[in-house]
This record gives C-alpha cells, structure tokens and sequence, in this order.
C-alpha cells in the first residue's frame, strides 16, 4: 500500500511571510490549484458530487467513472501527484534562492479552496499567484478555477463588488506553448519511442498519437473568443513536439490527436475522435505500432491511468497494435524550471515591467489577465458567475 497522501494541513506547515524577494514581488506566494481526487472508497461518490454539481451528467456515466476509481482502491493518484510537484517547486524555487511559500488546493477535494485560502492568511500572504494544473486554456482548464476562488471567496464574505478580495490571487497564463512544458514532453514522447523498441516495435513505422481530454464542441467553440481554441492549442504542441521528435530520432513521425473521457449525453457532440475508434481507424489503415502522448493532462491522474493505461492499450492489443504511453510532464525538470520561470514573468507584469513572454510554436502567449467573457461554459451564455483574474470580473 502506498503511503495516504497528506492533506495541506498536515504537511510540515509553511512558515509565515517575511519580505518576498524581489524578483517575485508583488507576490508573496504561489497556490498550486489542481482538481482534487479521492484518496480512500468512502470518499468517491462525494467527490464525483463534488465535480458534477449541477453538470447534467447521466447517472449511468456517474457509476462507471466511479467503478474506474474502485478498481484502484477508490484512490486517484492525482493527490499524490500534486505533493510531487508542491515538493519539485519548492525546491526550484529553493535552488534560486528564492523564498516563497508554496500553499496547494484543490477545486473538488480537500484541500479544499477554502483551506488553501485559510492557509494563505495563516502565513500572512497579501499577494498570491495561482498555478493552476492545466496548461490548456478552455472553461475547465481556466475559467471554471477562476470562478471557483471567486465563489468561495464570497461565501467567506471577502469578494467586494470591485472585486477585491482579502488575499489578492492572480494567475499564471495557460502555459501549454510555454517552452519548459513542451520540452518536457518532447523528453517524454523520446523515452516513449525507446520503451516502443524495447516491447519490439518498430518506431519507424509508428503513428504518434497525442491524446486530450475531450470537451463538448459549445466549450471548444467559447473557448476560442479571444484566443486559438482549445483544439487549435493542442495541434500547435503536437506539431511542435512531433518535429522535435522527428528531428531526434532522424525519421519522418506521423502524427494525430485524439480525445479520451468524454462524458454528456450522448446527444451532445464533443471533440472527437475518441482516443479507441482512433486506433481501430490506424489498424484498419495498417499501422501496427503506436506511441500515445498524453499531452492534456499534466500528470499520471485517473483519466490517464484508466482512459489510456487500462482501457486504451487494451483496445490496441485487441487491434494486434504494439503501442506505449508515453509520460505526463508530471515533475520533469524542464516543466518544473519552466514554471518557475513562468512566476518571475508574472511577478515582472505585475510590477508593470516590459517582459518578453516566452513561447514555442506558432501561437502567441495566452493573456496572463483574462478578458471579459473568455473561456466561458457557452460563449452564448453568460455564466452569471464572478470569476477571478479577468479584466471584468463578472464577465
Ligand atoms: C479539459 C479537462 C481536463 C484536463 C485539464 C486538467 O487536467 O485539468 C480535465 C481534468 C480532470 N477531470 C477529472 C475528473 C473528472 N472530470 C469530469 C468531467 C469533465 N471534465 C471535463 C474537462 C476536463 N477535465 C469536462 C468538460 C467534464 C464534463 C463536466 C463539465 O462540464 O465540467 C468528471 C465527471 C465524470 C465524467 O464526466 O467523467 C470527473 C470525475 C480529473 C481528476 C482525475 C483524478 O481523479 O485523478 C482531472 C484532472
Ligand atoms: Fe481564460
């Protein structure tokens, strides 16, 4: 068994703020804000309350994803995940010499947004910068955070109606195009082509398939308002990834990008195709071996562990395909300095300097404060929700 995970309140507690350094100022500590999942069975059906309140997803797709956490124990390996990366900062950040408190929470399990905010007024912080754990920019990956520290920052009654807060909380930008992340994956999507050799696969011939979460076309539609959408961000990594790779090895590499975990009624479209029909149209095409990168998730979470590990590799086994999984950046070293990197850009935009912001590929850099009405759920509706980190908090 695997240690439990603590909880923020039980790690070792971060000590209060003294003077941030100057190359974070204004901000004098970093939120790492992630999902949140179950770590024990008892806590499964809370937590998929907890995502799906007021979502419309059929039961049936409810007692399914839950039957995917009781396969491993009723335990997500993303809590664990997120103290890997809590500890990978902390120690960047120490290697620089730079002292600043790291404070994790999560959106749906404890700990809790509210906790990661109590937490913050422990130490005494004014000023904090929020990592969220999602490097794509979409209602899921940003703004439903957004609303989520608004929300609760007006059910503890410190949201004022010009939006201020007690702790102000602004934002890293989306950071998929961000070099540190995609170095990381092409790292690697490499030691997936090595591992593809190793199981006797021919990485000549194989097709590198890039793998996301799927969301529904009205999100992916809204999530292109001021911005590429959603789809258009994960081709410009996958295009960007597969040359580097291709380079590497030496030999032409094929790529696709397909989608895993959609949920819905089925009557609604979501981004396809799904990750398994995609690999029964490669076998039917003849290919035999296949690299999969999950390039959506930034960890080895539920969705990855059960959507690719379990259930996609055994449809290319099914398919005769020889086919890897290649890692999640997870707490590789170009990811983690990268986001490291990402705060001192922040902090410099904060203090109103003129920063370059860093990007690869072809596709300018997020907005760091988001604009009125970006990532919304449907970009026709407006969501009636304040969300933080925007330039109109109520848009
Ligand atoms: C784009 C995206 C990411 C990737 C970016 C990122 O990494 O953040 C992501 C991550 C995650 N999604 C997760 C879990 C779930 N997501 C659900 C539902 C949904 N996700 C959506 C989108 C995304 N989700 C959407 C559009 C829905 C439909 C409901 C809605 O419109 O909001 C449901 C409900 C049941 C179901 O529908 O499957 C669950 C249980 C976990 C935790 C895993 C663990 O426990 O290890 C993580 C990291
Ligand atoms: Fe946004």
């Amino acid at each position: 068994m695997p240690p439990t995970p603590q909880t923020a309140a039980a790690t070792e507690a971060a000590k209060p703020i003294a003077t941030p350094p100057a190359v974070v100022a204004p901000y004098d500590a970093l939120f790492l804000y992630s999902f949140g999942g179950p770590d024990k069975p008892e806590d499964v059906v809370p937590f998929l309350r907890n995502v799906t309140a007021g979502k419309g997803i059929p039961d049936e797709r409810l007692e399914e994803v839950g039957e995917h956490y009781y396969q491993f124990g009723g335990r997500s390996p993303i809590n664990e995940q997120n103290l890997a990366l809590k500890a990978a900062l902390e120690a960047e950040l120490r290697r620089r010499g730079i002292d600043l408190p790291v404070v994790w929470g999560n959106r749906n399990w404890a700990p809790y947004t509210t906790d990661a905010l109590d937490e913050l007024e422990t130490l005494g912080a004014q000023r904090a910068v929020a990592l969220v754990t999602s490097a794509y920019s979409s209602y899921s990956g940003c703004r439903q955070y957004r609303e989520d520290l608004a929300v609760t920052l007006r059910d503890r009654e410190q949201l004022g109606e010009d939006g201020s807060t007690g702790v102000q909380v602004d934002k890293l930008r989306s950071y998929f195009n961000h070099p540190g992340f995609v170095q990381a994956n092409v790292d690697a999507v490499l030691d997936g082509y090595a591992a593809l050799d190793e199981s006797g696969g021919n990485g000549e011939a194989a097709r590198l398939v890039f793998v996301t979460h799927s969301i529904p076309d009205t999100m992916e539609a809204a999530s292109g308002v001021w911005q590429p959408t959603y789809s258009a961000q994960h081709r410009s990594v996958a295009e960007f990834v597969a040359a580097a790779v291709s380079e590497k090895l030496g030999h032409d590499v094929r790529w696709d990008l397909a989608y895993c975990s959609r949920s819905g009624p089925p009557s609604q479209p979501w981004l396809e195709p799904d990750v398994n029909d995609h690999l029964e149209a490669l076998a039917a095409e003849g290919v035999r071996d296949v690299v999969m990168s999950p390039i959506g998730f930034v960890s080895d979470h539920m969705e990855v562990a059960y959507d690719l590990d379990t259930e996609a590799l055994a449809t290319a086994k099914d398919l005769g395909i020889t086919a890897v999984r290649a890692g999640t950046v997870g707490t590789r070293e170009p990811f983690v300095r990268g986001l490291v990197d990402l705060l001192l850009e922040r902090a410099a935009l904060a203090r109103g300097e003129e920063t370059g912001e860093a990007t690869v590929g072809e596709l300018p850099a997020i907005a760091s404060v988001c604009r009125p009405g970006c990532c919304l759920r449907r970009h026709e509706e407006p969501s009636g929700i304040p969300a933080l980190c925007s330039e109109d908090m109520h848009q």
